[in-house]
């Protein structure tokens, strides 16, 4: 019998990204990055100047050198300081409501939302939201809500230089704006991984940044 490619949650992802498409799609706010390697899309003035500013000090009590699955902080590879905001924290709630309300996703599917702040010299290295299937961390990931279909990342700061979001498959780099929102389909429409949804935070030059990014998942996160 041939041995077929199994792509765990492959099905989800179809659907939920038709899901969120057709939402976005209609939404005349939302500004569709011009490409046909991925879906990505821009809102501007999605959160206001003071919600921004209540952010980042919420950021600041929170943020603890970044932790990936693969690399630990020593690797230089997400240099970053972050650190989940309190999901009962009724500010947090809002703006989480928000963002599943904009795109059309169930709000048990969303993580905590996690705020990041780079100072100088720091990044993150190019890198896929998704998670790797083939490898260990994926047998906890499987039973925590399963890959991640949609990312939500909004910028809370302007920086004087550098701190692009850089998708470098798709070759554009995104300026940080105060209250600007980035959301992406991390898989393809039919269901498998985006490789082209590859993106990295550039490093800072001058200035501080301060996102918060929310990852969905497929199914209910736990
Ligand atoms: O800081 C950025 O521009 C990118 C952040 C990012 O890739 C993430 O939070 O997954
Ligand atoms: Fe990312």
């Amino acid at each position: 019998m041939a041995k077929t490619n199994i792509i765990p949650d492959k099905d989800a992802l179809k659907r939920v990204g038709a899901q969120v498409r057709e939402r976005i799609g209609n939404d005349p706010r939302a500004y569709k990055v011009e490409t046909d390697k991925a879906e990505i899309y821009a809102f501007g003035d999605f959160l206001t100047g003071a919600e921004c500013e209540r952010l980042c000090l919420m950021i600041d009590l929170t943020a603890k050198p970044s932790t990936l699955h693969e690399e630990d902080y020593a690797s230089g590879f997400r240099t970053s300081y972050s650190g989940d905001l309190d999901p009962y924290d009724p500010f947090v709630m809002g703006i989480s409501r928000r963002i599943d309300d904009l795109l059309g996703m169930n709000p048990v599917c969303g993580e905590a939302i996690q705020g990041q702040r780079y100072l100088p010299g720091q990044q993150f290295k190019p890198h896929n939201d998704w998670f790797y299937t083939t490898e260990k961390y994926w047998e906890l990931e499987r039973k925590r809500g399963g890959q991640r279909c949609w990312t939500a990342m909004a910028f809370l700061n302007k920086l004087e230089e550098g701190g692009e979001t850089h998708f470098t498959e798709v070759g554009i780099k995104i300026e940080p704006k105060p209250g600007v929102l980035l959301v992406w389909n991390n898989a393809k429409p039919d269901g498998t991984p985006n490789m082209d949804t590859m993106h990295a935070g550039t490093p800072v030059l001058k200035g501080s940044k301060y996102v918060i990014t929310k990852w969905y998942r497929t199914r209910k996160w736990t």
